[in-house]
């Protein structure tokens, strides 16, 4: 279907018009629609079927009436043991008292029937495993066991294949055997460099073209609330870590315990405790190579990923990673005389910066929290002032009036937050949410739960000693779940999902929206790095160094050139870029080509360019996936363009 390009009457605009490229590419949306349901409530069902049970491979649900999976095969009788849950893992049946696997400590499953839960166990008694089988796989446990404490974690996998041929032979039949349904707990034996698909060659639309995977959302029965990914942002010391701290204070994140600590911290450094001193240390503890700080709260309606990251401009790539996982956003201006202005200033403001990159990376909806109220006595006519400043600097950037909230608060005097002002001198004049509310009134992001998934990394901790790598970052499409084979793009290196965390908390599942950490075993941690990303192993994300984008150009005094040097941005990676081609300019008002092959690109111009970056990036259309397809051009530490990635080309030696 032809995309409708509607590109706006000035430079802002037409940018921000590129959200109409995504007419059609929600193909998982269409399919759900096909069946007459969104997706979300295709999923719903899919968890809600009675008379099904599900195969502990490949996870489909079979009916039944099914003695063996329609799938892959696995005899049904193999998953439903009574007093044994199966390991989607190594395959290994452990006795229902333990909640960890014997043999590879994977966390039990109790939404996977044969993995404590499914069709209940008591109403498969017929179908007991045999005392002899199971003492046998004990055996081959206790063996395995023997080998990996003699061999180290390296032989960890091939005692993992032994198992798993061991148990294969048992069952009398090889799961190598039964073809190639996209099962991902089957993929471990798949080469990744004989399939047919090689990603660098692989055209963009392959993604698209493909059928949506069968999809296992174990803990959404268990998730009431959505979840949403706020990024925290705003100009160097406008109070965003202050703020933080402080809900996360209000909302009993922050315990007793950990306060006492800061407070201890506090008086050990002189100042009086900020609450912003709990959320550096908490980004310290979360992790020494986290960039962006991470942290969890609810409000009524959501369960909140507040995504901090430091406002300083040498910073912006790092609130570029937090942006580009961000559903929404809480921009923090600080309302004090002259740091506003130095925020909004045009030569190097951050609060515009960070507000034209929250756009570009599709961030729609908005909080403007106007902090450090207390410094200008609560005054109506400064919030005014910085209303109709940056609400007019907004609208330029395309943001609709109505998804943009006006909060004016203290962070310092805990005014507005999670209650309504106590302060008089607010409370005469401003009648509407505080920031908690306003946060809960925000519009519930769309996700893309049909698509096979896509995991750009944001940060990873190495844990060589245990032979695994712990990787996060926003799962952008598809789901899975602890077991799962994924294949980690560049380096198509193949690794199993050993235990997936979010909140803080271990779960068994995670969709796209989410924002996870995701052990993973049986890989190089060397070959893994933030920027790399997670896919099916079935459907690798194109690797390349040469693309055509179609950018904005922002406030500019040196033009842009065939031969330009930039720095290149998308979702985690970064890459130094150099314009080979600048194909056309496009007018601003109908997004037809004016010229063919301009010398030079000037501010406001809207162009299609061709880049070449020096190393290999995971990239994809943003036709086809927003998150990974939305890109930033920087030069001399600003941010000189926006845009989007229209075709993935054949890479350049
Ligand atoms: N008066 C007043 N000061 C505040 C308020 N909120 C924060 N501050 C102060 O502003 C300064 C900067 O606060 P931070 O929370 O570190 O600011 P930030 O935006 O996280 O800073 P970066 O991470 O470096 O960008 C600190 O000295 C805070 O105590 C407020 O509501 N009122």
């Amino acid at each position: 279907m032809p995309r409708k390009i509607n590109y706006g009457v000035d430079y802002e605009e037409d940018f921000y018009d590129y959200e109409d490229y995504n007419d059609d590419y929600d193909d998982g949306y269409e399919y759900a629609e096909k069946n007459g349901r969104t997706p979300e409530t295709n999923i719903k069902q899919e968890l809600t079927k009675v008379g099904y049970w599900r195969c502990s491979i490949c996870t489909f649900d079979n009916r039944d009436s099914m003695n063996v999976c329609d799938i892959c095969g696995n005899p049904e009788q193999e998953q439903v043991k009574a007093g044994v849950w199966h390991c989607p893992i190594c395959t290994f049946d452990n006795e229902d008292t333990t909640n960890l696997c014997d043999i590879c400590g994977v966390l039990r499953n109790p939404f996977i029937k044969g993995c404590g839960g499914g069709k209940a166990s008591a109403a498969t008694s017929d179908k007991v495993l045999q005392t002899d089988v199971l003492s046998s796989k004990k055996e081959i446990a206790g063996e395995v066991k023997r080998e990996l404490v003699a061999e180290g974690p390296s032989s960890f996998s091939t005692s993992m294949e032994k198992v798993r041929r061991d148990d294969v032979k048992d069952r009398g039949s090889s799961i190598e055997s039964r073809g190639n349904h996209g099962i991902m707990t089957n993929m471990s034996n798949v080469s990744v460099s004989s399939h047919p698909q090689n990603a660098e060659s692989r055209t963009a639309t392959s993604r698209s073209q493909s059928k949506p995977q069968k999809i296992v959302h174990a803990d959404q029965l268990e998730d009431k609330l959505d979840h949403l990914n706020l990024a925290i942002v705003g100009h160097v010391d406008s109070g965003k870590s202050t703020l933080s701290g402080r809900l996360l204070h209000l909302l009993g994140k922050i315990s007793q315990k950990e306060m006492h600590k800061y407070e201890k911290e506090a008086k050990q450094q002189g100042p009086l405790l900020m609450p912003g001193h709990w959320m550096r240390v908490l980004r310290k503890e979360r992790g020494i190579t986290m960039t962006v700080a991470v942290a969890y709260f609810n409000t009524k309606s959501y369960c909140v990923v507040l995504l901090d990251s430091p406002g300083h401009r040498d910073f912006v790539p790092t609130m570029i990673s937090g942006a580009t996982q961000a559903d929404a956003a809480i921009l923090v201006v600080d309302a004090s005389i002259g740091a506003f202005e130095a925020g909004i200033d045009v030569t190097g403001g951050q609060t515009r910066e960070h507000a034209q990159l929250m756009k570009s990376f599709g961030v729609d909806q908005i909080i403007i929290a106007i902090n450090k109220m207390d410094e200008v006595g609560y005054s109506k006519e400064r919030f005014d002032t910085v209303k109709n400043q940056l609400g007019t600097f907004l609208r330029s950037c395309k943001f609709k009036d109505s998804s943009v909230l006006w909060i004016p608060l203290s962070a310092m005097e805990n005014q507005n937050l999670v209650t309504s002002p106590s302060d008089a001198r607010l409370l005469s004049w401003f009648q509407g949410p505080f920031l908690l509310d306003a946060i809960d009134s925000l519009q519930p992001p769309q996700r893309d739960y049909s698509k096979p998934i896509l995991m750009p990394i944001c940060d990873l901790v190495k844990s060589p000693s245990q032979g695994q790598v712990s990787v996060c970052g926003k799962l952008e499409t598809g789901a899975l779940q602890t077991g799962d084979k994924v294949l980690v793009m560049p380096s198509r290196e193949m690794a199993t999902v050993c235990s997936l965390e979010h909140n803080s908390q271990v779960c068994n599942s995670a969709k796209a929206g989410e924002n996870v950490t995701i052990n993973l075993q049986g890989i190089d941690a060397n070959r893994v790095m933030a920027g790399d990303v997670l896919c099916h192993p079935e459907y690798p994300i194109a690797v390349t160094n040469h693309l055509e984008l179609k950018v904005l150009i922002l406030d500019i005094a040196v033009p842009i050139l065939i031969g330009s040097q930039l720095e290149f941005h998308v979702h985690h990676a970064k890459e130094a870029a150099r314009v080979v081609r600048i194909l056309s300019l496009l007018d601003p008002k109908t997004g037809k080509e004016t010229k063919k092959s301009p010398r030079c690109l000037l501010a406001k111009q809207n162009a299609i360019i061709e880049v070449v970056l020096q190393g290999m990036i995971c990239v994809e259309e943003h036709s086809k996936c927003k998150g990974l397809g939305r890109v930033s051009l920087r030069a001399s530490g600003r941010t000189i363009a926006l845009g989007l990635v229209t075709r993935v080309l054949e890479k350049k030696e």
